[in-house]
């Protein structure tokens, strides 16, 4: 599949990441769908606001490209505070994490993002900044050296994690608020499409529209990237107007996946197919045979394939679905494995 649709966003280009930023919603107004997420969200904000208090930490969790980073600086934008941004593998020291802390004003928030990657001490140190706002830090060097215990401001730490399973139960323990985001169905991401367009001020019909947003894998971030591309098949190959011609045209010569399953998807389907009998498989078993961790596919992949009902989880392992087997053309039985 085309490597720009990676819902991780990993292989965007520079180019592709400022225009990610652009089409990034600033407001809770801005924002579509997570309604329940956001109603709660709203309510918490306004009671910080209103006793003039640091939000509680919060903890966002859930597939890539659905919305954490940018609920963080939604926050920050609602609260009308300052955010500062870090992520966990960047942060390998306790100094570098005690220079960020001293340097938040009163209410500000502190985005980590991938947070269960920090490492071990970074994290204890992080610990009592978020219960009680204080940290010690180490003062001169050699033979005076001694620590000291500072008064942070009140701030509001904002985690996100693909991997919530990684995080450690004392980390999770100190988020006051977790939210888990969810895969968006076709209409809410057709709303982002045409929001998108507008923005990128290129005219889209609704049906174009609910096209790309049926093929996006429930991600806004692919509903985004596979906009770009149908908007520069349309300013090529067309007048520059999208519609449903020209969407289905470039979605074809894009090779995406009629239901915006990428090449992992399909092939965690075809595995569990032709080598498991269609399943059930355990969850180690087949990570090994599509080479991919058992975690990433279990937070990852799996979440959709389950919510767009083509695996089942059972006790003994997972299943494939009719579904599946529908969507990739092939016949369900033993005959699958030829006569014997
Ligand atoms: N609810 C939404 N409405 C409109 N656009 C959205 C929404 N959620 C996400 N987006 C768009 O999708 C892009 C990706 O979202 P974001 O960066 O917040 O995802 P993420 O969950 O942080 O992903 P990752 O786990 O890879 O860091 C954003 O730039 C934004 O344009
Ligand atoms: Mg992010």
């Amino acid at each position: 599949m085309n490597e720009n649709l990676d819902p991780t966003g990993e292989n965007f280009s520079p180019e592709e990441m400022d225009i990610e930023r652009k089409l990034r919603p600033l407001s809770f107004s801005d924002f579509t769908g997570q309604e329940q997420v956001i109603e709660n969200l709203k309510i918490f904000v306004q009671a910080a606001n209103l006793r003039d208090e640091a939000l509680d930490h919060t903890l966002f969790h859930g597939p890539p490209g659905l919305g954490k980073t940018t609920l963080a600086h939604i926050l920050a934008n609602e609260l009308e505070v300052g955010i500062k941004i870090t992520s966990g593998p960047v942060l390998d020291k306790p100094g570098d994490l005690a220079g960020l802390l001293t340097n938040l004003e009163e209410r500000d928030v502190l985005f980590i993002d991938e947070i269960h990657r920090l490492s071990p001490i970074v994290e204890e140190y992080l610990y009592s900044a978020m219960e009680d706002y204080k940290i010690d830090i180490m003062i001169e060097t050699g033979p005076n050296a001694r620590t000291v215990q500072i008064n942070l401001n009140p701030f509001t730490l904002i985690g996100a994690t693909t991997r919530s399973g990684l995080l450690t139960a004392p980390m999770r323990a100190r988020f006051g608020i977790a939210s888990r985001l969810q895969y968006y169905n076709t209409e809410l991401l057709t709303t982002i499409v045409q929001r998108s367009a507008e923005i990128l001020k290129v005219k889209i019909g609704m049906e174009a529209a609910i096209e790309i947003a049926g093929r996006s894998r429930g991600t806004p971030r692919i509903a985004n990237a596979l906009l770009r591309r149908v908007r520069d098949f349309a300013q090529i190959k067309g007048n520059g107007a999208i519609d449903i011609k020209i969407a289905k045209y470039a979605l074809e010569a894009l090779n995406v996946d009629q239901f915006g399953l990428d090449e992992m998807d399909n092939k965690i389907l075809t595995t569990i197919i032709d080598k498991f009998k269609g399943g059930p498989v355990g969850i180690t078993t087949l990570a090994t045979a599509v080479s991919e961790s058992a975690e990433t596919i279990e937070e990852v992949y799996e979440p959709f394939l389950i919510q767009q009902g083509f695996i089942v989880r059972t006790p003994r392992g997972r299943e494939v679905t009719e579904a599946a087997y529908k969507h990739l053309g092939k016949l369900k039985g033993p005959a699958q494995g030829g006569l014997f």
